[in-house]
């Protein structure tokens, strides 16, 4: 019932110390106030002057009042703390996010991701906030209570002792049943998030084949089991309060009807019933409220256990990354040793199997292959988004490495994919990405290097126009052109990955765009994964994959001389065969 990732929560301890500490002075409060509202009615019973009991009148007021002032300060100690948390949550989660890398989040589905980082983190707030003082209340509260009962009345807290279980049976069972429909609900919700990005994403692709109708009814249906599963949680919820409410005012009344009969019957003075009934519906309470938000903040608990699940994921990446890497230079190494390259751990297919390559210095090197042949992998791997299989897949100047997900490494890295990712933010923003404190002049220049002179100044603002989703639409060659002009802005970045980055621009684009790669790898390593053979010629070196094997390497004489696996490339490729 009470939710054991709570205990995972940093510095949880002192402030649940804190709330029971707070719950006692509640319970004494609660208690204080009953006593002192029985004992001016019961001396008003009995005749006494109002102005005589001005003092109790008093006491009960204060006690009120204090119990108004301790949930106030309660609320707000806890609004700092919640928010504090969730907030590191939210960076843990990220930091995590980014160690798994982007192979984890294609496996989870980037709507459940962007649903658990982006809302789940308010829901964990939210739930932090209401859960704690409420567990903390309920576990001491009612026995504060009952002790105080029981010297007032031995028969009535016998009573309010014998329901309290019946009461927390009942809530467990209703709690099991809730938190199974929950977890559908939850399963529901993240279904219809991966779903909803999906249809967005697909959106003109949908358009495009009229299939827009057609899917328009399976959103429908997705969104429609998910108010099924919403509908059946509150179900449950509506009933679990209604049997709460049920068997806690009937205890009320068994104490109010036998407290009456013995008050008739002279064998119970005033003072004492009251007390105890003022104090039952008390005792019943914070068990109640806790009930009652149970229900509420199920999904907070669901996120929270769903985000330390993310948390516990054994980083894949972590191991290795030790001893610092150098910075490639003119003389650095850089081999691959039977690197061999696995996505899913039970299946026994690689995407690369056995690559062994050997390159010292600056140069460009050509990687080209049918589809599916491993380029990508290859330039996933380069970049430190996967890992070889073996411990020694990699070696770096001397440094041998299973990975090359290390900052040391990817801080000399610029990426540049067949579909850059644009941040949605202005054009200045998104050139000087990887140099922030990037000047005005620095910025035209990279831009013009980048062949977007003319566009800036088309543009409403300037540098300023903001782009990306939502923002000023630029084409696909242009698009390319903001993340070339990315690499043209830090001349730290001595390594460029390209994957195929001009695999869906025209023919003109390409060529204009190849004009203006070309001076950008002067000096640096560049790997260039593509099956577009014109660029062949511009590489010192060419790997050729099949398969996931690296089937033939040489330049590109070499290669365009032997009858091997280039030249049955090439002719594939021109239809030849
Ligand atoms: N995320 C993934 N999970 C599982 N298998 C994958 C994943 N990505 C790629 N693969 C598999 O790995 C192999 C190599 O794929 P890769 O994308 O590296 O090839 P490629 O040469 O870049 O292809 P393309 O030219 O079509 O981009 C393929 O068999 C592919 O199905």
């Amino acid at each position: 019932m009470i939710d054991k990732n709570l205990f995972r929560i940093n510095r949880i301890k002192p402030v649940l110390i804190g709330l029971a500490g707070l719950a006692v002075l509640q319970a004494l409060l609660i208690i204080g106030q009953a006593y002192f509202l029985s004992k001016g009615i019961s001396q008003l019973w009995k005749g006494a002057t109002v102005a005589s009991q001005l003092a109790p009148i008093f006491i009960f007021f204060a006690c009120f009042m204090g119990r108004q002032l301790i949930n106030w300060l309660r609320d707000k100690a806890l609004d700092d703390y919640a928010y504090n948390q969730s907030e590191l949550i939210r960076q843990q989660l990220m930091t995590k996010l980014f160690n798994l890398g982007p192979q984890f989040i294609q496996k989870e589905g980037t709507g459940n991701t962007v649903t658990t980082a982006i809302e789940g983190i308010s829901q964990v707030e939210n739930y932090l906030h209401i859960i704690l003082p409420k567990i903390t209340n309920m576990m001491v509260v009612p026995w504060v209570v009952l002790i105080f009962v029981l010297t007032q009345d031995i028969r009535s807290g016998v009573v309010l002792f014998l329901v309290f279980p019946i009461i927390i049976i009942f809530m467990i069972v209703l709690g099991y049943a809730a938190r199974a429909k929950a977890d559908k609900q939850y399963e529901g919700f993240q279904i219809l998030s991966n779903h909803f990005i999906d249809s967005l994403r697909g959106l003109e692709t949908l358009n495009l084949l009229g299939l827009s109708k057609r899917y328009g009814k399976n959103v429908y249906q997705v969104s429609e089991n998910y108010r099924l599963a919403t509908m059946g949680t509150l179900k449950i919820a509506i009933l679990s309060t209604f049997a709460l409410d049920f068997f806690t005012t009937l205890s009320i009344a068994v104490i109010a009807l036998f407290l009456g009969l013995r008050l008739i019957n002279g064998e119970m003075p005033l003072f004492p019933a009251l007390t105890v009934l003022i104090l039952a519906p008390d005792f019943f309470m914070p068990i109640r409220d806790f009930a009652n938000d149970y229900h509420a903040t199920l999904n907070g608990g669901n996120t929270l256990k769903s985000i330390f699940a993310i948390l516990d994921k054994e980083n894949p990446l972590e191991q290795g990354t030790d001893s610092s890497l150098p910075l490639f230079q003119a003389n650095s190494e850089l081999a691959l040793n039977q690197l061999s390259v696995q996505y899913q751990a039970d299946k026994s297919d690689l995407a690369l199997d056995n690559i062994d390559f050997n390159w010292q210095g600056f140069g460009k090197i050509g990687i080209i292959g049918l589809s599916g042949s491993g380029k990508s992998t290859l330039i996933k791997v380069l970049g430190g988004f996967l890992p070889g299989t073996n411990k020694q897949a990699i070696r770096m100047d001397g440094i041998d490495c299973q990975h090359l997900m290390h900052p040391d490494w990817q801080k000399q890295l610029a990426y540049i994919p067949q579909d850059p990712y644009i941040f949605h933010d202005t054009l200045r923003y998104n050139i000087a990405f990887y140099v922030p404190e990037a000047t005005e002049e620095e910025v035209h220049l990279a831009l013009e290097k980048a062949g977007l002179g003319q566009l800036v100044h088309s543009l409403p603002d300037g540098l300023d126009t903001v782009i990306g989703e939502g923002g000023q639409a630029l084409s696909g060659g242009q698009l390319q052109r903001v993340a070339l002009a990315r690499a043209f802005l830090d001349q730290s970045r001595r390594i460029l990955l390209f994957d195929e980055p001009t695999a869906h621009l025209d023919v003109e684009t390409e060529a204009e765009l190849k004009a203006t790669m070309l001076p950008l790898f002067d000096q640096r390593l560049v790997f260039f994964a593509t099956h577009r053979l014109h660029w062949m010629k511009e590489m010192d070196y060419i790997l050729v994959l099949d398969h996931g094997k690296l089937v033939e390497q040489g330049t590109y004489e070499e290669l365009s001389q032997k009858e091997g696996y280039y030249q049955a490339f090439v002719r594939k490729i021109r239809g030849e065969v």
